[in-house]
């Protein structure tokens, strides 16, 4: 089967600070400017993952290990200092809550901008426009600009907005979390349909009964390094302490 997602020895660092003291900077020009000033953090060492069209992967790892960075550079918004990511038709999903949302727009507005940022012709966007906002659940709040929106509702309108762009691969990060019960199942129950659907999912996620239950693959990070790629059921028990 044909990979939807080829990572290939990505590595990504980031600069952690970028001023000194003026005492540090003066004793590092005298010097003759040896070293670097900024403190620099490798956050993905060399990460290569393939991912066949139609797997359900899970990332799994404790803080700070790399998974929503490598996320990122699935979904293109992150670009690595080296190797490369290739993706396989239309990519969406709930990376950040109000990523891609204009905060002086209205719902209404912010779905065709959002829409069309996730590849959507207005035409698509016409048509689908009222079950975007029946999905939501927004209901009279669409004409109401989104700075007035609630977290929830942001990802209300951005999940509904992504689901339906019909994406080959779909990528959801942590935010399910605030959204409330009822609409955090209608989202899990949509993600397994897309999933049922043969679409490409990658989670992220610390809740480990709802990966096990979306997810077959799961692949561990550790300070920015997979170290383990199996089962999701055998990485969710590594993760508890089992082997
Ligand atoms: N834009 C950035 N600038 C500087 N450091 C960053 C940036 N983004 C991420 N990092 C650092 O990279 C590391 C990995 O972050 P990342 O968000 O990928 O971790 P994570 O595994 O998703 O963590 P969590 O489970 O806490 O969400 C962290 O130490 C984080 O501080």
């Amino acid at each position: 089967m044909a990979n939807a997602i080829e990572i290939r020895n990505i590595n990504k660092q980031f600069v952690l600070r970028h001023t000194r003291s003026m005492k540090e900077a003066f004793v590092w020009l005298v010097k003759g400017r040896k070293g670097d000033l900024s403190e620099k953090f490798h956050a993905l060492k060399d990460v290569s993952l393939n991912i066949e069209q139609g797997e359900t992967v899970a990332l799994l790892g404790l803080n700070g290990s790399g998974k929503s960075t490598l996320l990122k550079h699935i979904s293109g918004v992150m670009r690595p200092d080296s190797g490369s990511v290739g993706t396989r038709g239309r990519v969406a999903g709930l990376i950040e809550v109000g990523a891609g949302f204009h905060h002086d727009l209205s719902g209404r507005d912010n779905v065709y901008l959002n829409g069309a940022i996730l590849g959507m012709t207005e035409e698509e966007i016409n048509e689908k426009f009222d079950s975007i906002v029946e999905f939501s659940e927004i209901g009279q709040f669409i004409d109401t600009e989104v700075k007035f929106y609630s977290s929830g509702m942001y990802l209300r309108l951005a999940f509904s907005v992504a689901v339906h762009t019909d994406p080959e691969v779909f990528l959801v990060d942590e935010i399910l979390a605030v959204g409330d019960e009822p609409f955090q199942k209608k989202c899990i129950d949509k993600i397994k349909e897309l999933a049922g659907e043969g679409k490409t999912l990658v989670v992220v996620s610390h809740d480990l009964d709802l990966v096990s239950r979306i997810c077959e693959r799961g692949v561990l990070l550790e300070h920015g390094q997979i170290i383990m790629d199996a089962p999701v059921t055998e990485v969710v028990n590594r993760m508890r302490g089992g082997s």
